[in-house]
């Protein structure tokens, strides 16, 4: 499970490198499973500092999308590149150096049930930064559950003792413990009722006010894509393409969202079926 981890930044991040380089360029990537393809022909860069929400009818491919970005899924062909350096060229421990400046936040937490919320957060210091005293280990796990609204008593607490809310919010103190340069979420306030689901939004939010943090957040709830982020990517199923049709329908700030061009855009971000029962059944057919 240290691929939950996170480290620090590698360097300080310039405003003039803010601005200029890329920290993610993907270049026409394509993934198959069993010869079922997913994702095809997409080429797309993400800039320092952006959050990037990723949207889409469930099997479209966002969370595989998300995955190639951080080196959870080989692309079949084509190219991710992180800070200028191609994910498929890296050695296992050039891989594993790079992972550490990305923080993951899972659907379900993904917390360690065996250890206490304390040692949840502090295990990605433990584990990357060995060095580190225990004084200073407690002073950001408490500051870490602090920036996440949870109260000290919490700490001792066991992940099964507390509400799922609680566990998301656990989770992203772990997630941010080290200042990840890439922070990726996966469906960050699914299961949670909409005032929970607001605290994470606002959590995302204050994150990027905090430090010029890149974040991609794969997420059907559309309060929190129109809300945290700056760039909204909306993918639709390969399988329901003809060859040739590109697979984003959508990319650009979520105030374009609701007059977007493409009718299965607006009716996406609506939660209208239209048509979507008949296209599907020919889909599957
Ligand atoms: N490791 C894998 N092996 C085989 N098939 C996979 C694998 N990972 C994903 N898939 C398939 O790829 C397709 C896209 O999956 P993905 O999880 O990216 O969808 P999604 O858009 O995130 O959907 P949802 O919103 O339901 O989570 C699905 O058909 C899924 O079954």
């Amino acid at each position: 499970m240290n691929l939950a981890e996170t480290s620090m930044p590698s360097h300080e991040v310039s405003s003039e490198e803010l601005d200029a380089t890329p920290l993610i360029e993907v270049k026409d990537l394509h993934v198959e499973f069993d010869g079922h393809v997913i994702l095809s022909g997409i080429t797309r860069s993400i800039k320092r500092g952006q959050t990037v929400a990723v949207i889409g009818e469930s099997g479209c491919g966002k969370t595989v999308f998300m995955k190639t970005l951080v080196a959870l899924i080989k692309p079949t062909t084509g190219h991710v590149m992180f800070d200028g350096r191609d994910l498929n060229r890296q050695s296992p421990a050039q891989l594993a150096q790079i992972r550490r400046r990305f923080g993951f936040v899972f659907q379900h937490a993904a917390l360690f049930d065996s250890m206490n919320i304390f040692d949840n957060v502090a295990f990605p210091i433990r584990q990357n930064e060995p060095q580190t005293d225990e004084d200073e280990v407690r002073r950001r796990v408490r500051q870490h559950l602090l920036e996440v609204g949870l109260p000290e008593e919490v700490a001792a607490k066991y992940p099964a003792e507390i509400s799922g809310g609680m566990q998301k919010r656990v989770g992203l103190a772990r997630a941010l413990v080290l200042k990840p340069e890439l922070v990726v979420y996966d469906e960050p306030t699914t299961g949670l009722d909409p005032i929970m689901s607001d605290v994470i939004n606002e959590l995302i939010l204050n994150t990027r006010r905090t430090y010029p943090v890149t974040s991609v957040v794969v997420t059907h709830d559309m309060r929190t894509a129109r809300k945290v982020a700056d760039r909204v990517i909306m993918f639709f199923p390969r399988r329901m393409l003809d060859a040739g049709q590109s697979q984003i329908l959508f990319d650009g700030p979520p105030s374009g969202l609701e007059h977007a061009e493409d009718r299965r855009v607006r009716q996406f971000v609506r939660g209208e079926a239209g048509d979507r029962i008949r296209e599907m059944s020919r889909a599957t057919a």
